[in-house]
């Protein structure tokens, strides 16, 4: 393995910009490493190595005739393949929209490529982002690096994997109900969801429209602010774009300091049904922060507890009518349009073949929790209950600065596991839904391997809104003690396809 495809972005970036590597020769190591190993990890759902070549050339010929450039210029970033490509087919990792070339690029891609950062391929994930382990992809699942026989989360797993993998050192991924953080903590890996309105979700294809959040995956702390700078900011292409200046969370995974910062630990996020393995490295992150100078203190967010099945009732609801666009006649599959049926049954056979189960499941969820006579039990009953857990964040950050949980209940589970059961699935997002619901900020970074099966566990932080760098100058701090006691990143732990270098 080329010793580039171990760099940091902001290492590759500053290599770059003295000349001492370019932008070409970067790719070129990338798309080595995804040849040699994308055929046991399955990240990527497409590679290109001539567009993504094309690309690297041009950031090099813009340096050359003195363009002034992002500060991470010429580095590789995958995009989940939910983000629109105008170079690249979008799946979206369904059936439905296979062999699609969407027309125009996603904000975040466009604002990514005029900062010259170099497209690498587009990740695998679960179909429409609906899952937590990337099984229910079209395209086959995705293999955690760090044991192949286990998932890699979701439902950005593609992203996850290829950044713990060394198949590109940045991702995008969404986040509607964990689909970053989940992926991130399983992988050991940082991911974050921004604010909800701080990342712009034009050109991302719609699940939960109110819920869903575009947000970055890096192996450092500081490659996460880095990448999360370089998209953030007002859109007005996306409605609910917050048009106010960006939190400067640089410049706080820079400091790394948590002197005096009040720390929550969430009473109802933790205890019984979580692996001990998980709280131990949990606890000892708590204990780690409290040595750095932070004021730690428990708190109850009483209403955590109806949040799984809240978020259960509005994200089908609002999947129920976005992917209702699928209609066969716009764009993607179609099936049976032989001349002999209506449109009505071409768009039945069409929807009944492009999506997979869970998709199937979650609309008629939704659509049933909408319906008349029904809407108000179920869908209002959880926008009721979503205000409520509201409330509780809003009463806990008149306490504390940040809120900390474990990322996920559990390690990696092992492919198959829970295939057959979602409500199992589901639990997989028992702590990241309520900054989804709430639409505050949240960010996993790695804090230590499970006892019972070596594999890596998440610390998750929670901020208010627009808080943002709150989530970096803690994340920064155990990043920097951990790798102290460590004597390295987490990373450099992980067995044989990830160290070995092949
Ligand atoms: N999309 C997400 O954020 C993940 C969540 N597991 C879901 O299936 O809805």
């Amino acid at each position: 393995m080329s010793e580039l495809t171990r760099r940091s972005a902001a290492e590759l970036a500053e290599l770059i910009a003295s000349g001492r590597t370019s932008a070409v020769e970067v790719a070129q190591a990338h798309l080595d490493r995804i040849a040699a190993v994308d055929g046991e990890v399955n990240a990527f759902l497409h590679v290109d190595a001539d567009t993504t070549l094309a690309q690297a050339r041009r950031v090099d010929e813009r340096r050359a005739a003195g363009e002034a450039l992002g500060p991470l210029a010429g580095v590789p970033i995958a995009h989940k393949d939910v983000f629109t490509t105008t170079d690249m087919p979008t799946t979206a990792g369904s059936r439905i929209l296979e062999g699609w070339r969407p027309p125009y690029d996603a904000t975040i891609t466009a604002r990514l490529r005029a900062a010259g950062l170099v497209i690498i391929g587009k990740t695998n994930m679960d179909e429409f982002a609906m899952g937590s382990s990337t099984e229910n992809s079209a395209y086959g699942p995705t293999h955690n690096p760090w044991d192949l026989t286990r998932i890699p989360g979701g439902s950005s797993g593609g992203s996850s994997a290829a950044v713990a993998a060394y198949e590109a050192p940045l991702a995008t991924g969404t986040d509607t109900g964990g689909s970053i953080r989940q992926p991130a903590a399983v992988t050991g890996i940082v991911g974050t969801k921004p604010t909800y309105g701080g990342s712009s979700r034009y050109g991302v294809i719609a699940f939960a429209s109110s819920l869903d959040t575009p947000g970055p995956f890096a192996r450092t702390v500081l490659d996460t602010a880095l990448l999360q700078e370089a998209f953030s900011g007002h859109d007005r292409m996306d409605s609910t774009s917050i048009d106010r200046p960006a939190p400067p969370i640089v410049e706080a995974a820079r400091r790394a300091d948590v002197a005096g910062l009040r720390i929550g630990v969430v009473r109802e996020l933790g205890g019984e049904g979580y692996q001990p393995g998980v709280l131990n490295r949990f606890n000892e992150a708590v204990e780690l922060l409290e040595s750095l100078g932070a004021k730690v203190t428990e708190v109850s967010c009483p209403h955590f507890t109806y949040a799984l099945p809240a978020y259960y009732l509005i994200a089908p609801s609002e999947c129920s009518s976005n992917l209702a666009r699928f209609d066969a006649m716009r764009y993607g599959l179609r099936v049976g349009d032989d001349g002999s049926r209506s449109a009505e049954e071409v768009m039945a056979l069409t929807r009944a073949e492009g999506f997979g189960p869970e998709v199937k499941r979650r609309i008629m969820l939704g659509t049933y929790a909408l319906s008349s006579g029904y809407y108000d039990a179920y869908y209002g009953k959880a926008q009721q209950v979503r205000t409520l857990i509201i409330r509780d964040f809003d009463t806990a950050f008149e306490q504390v600065d940040v809120l900390v949980s474990p990322t996920t209940p559990t390690t990696a589970f092992a492919l198959g596991e829970r295939a057959d059961d979602p409500m199992a699935m589901y639990l997989a997002d028992l702590c990241t839904i309520p900054s989804d619901l709430a639409g505050n900020a949240a960010i996993s970074v790695p804090c230590g391997l499970a006892d019972e099966d070596g594999l890596p566990v998440g610390l998750q932080v929670m901020a208010p809104t627009l808080a943002d760098d709150r989530l970096y100058r803690v994340g920064a701090a155990v990043e920097r003690a951990l790798e102290d006691r460590w004597g390295g990143p987490l990373l450099a732990k992980a067995p044989e396809l990830v160290e070995a270098g092949r």
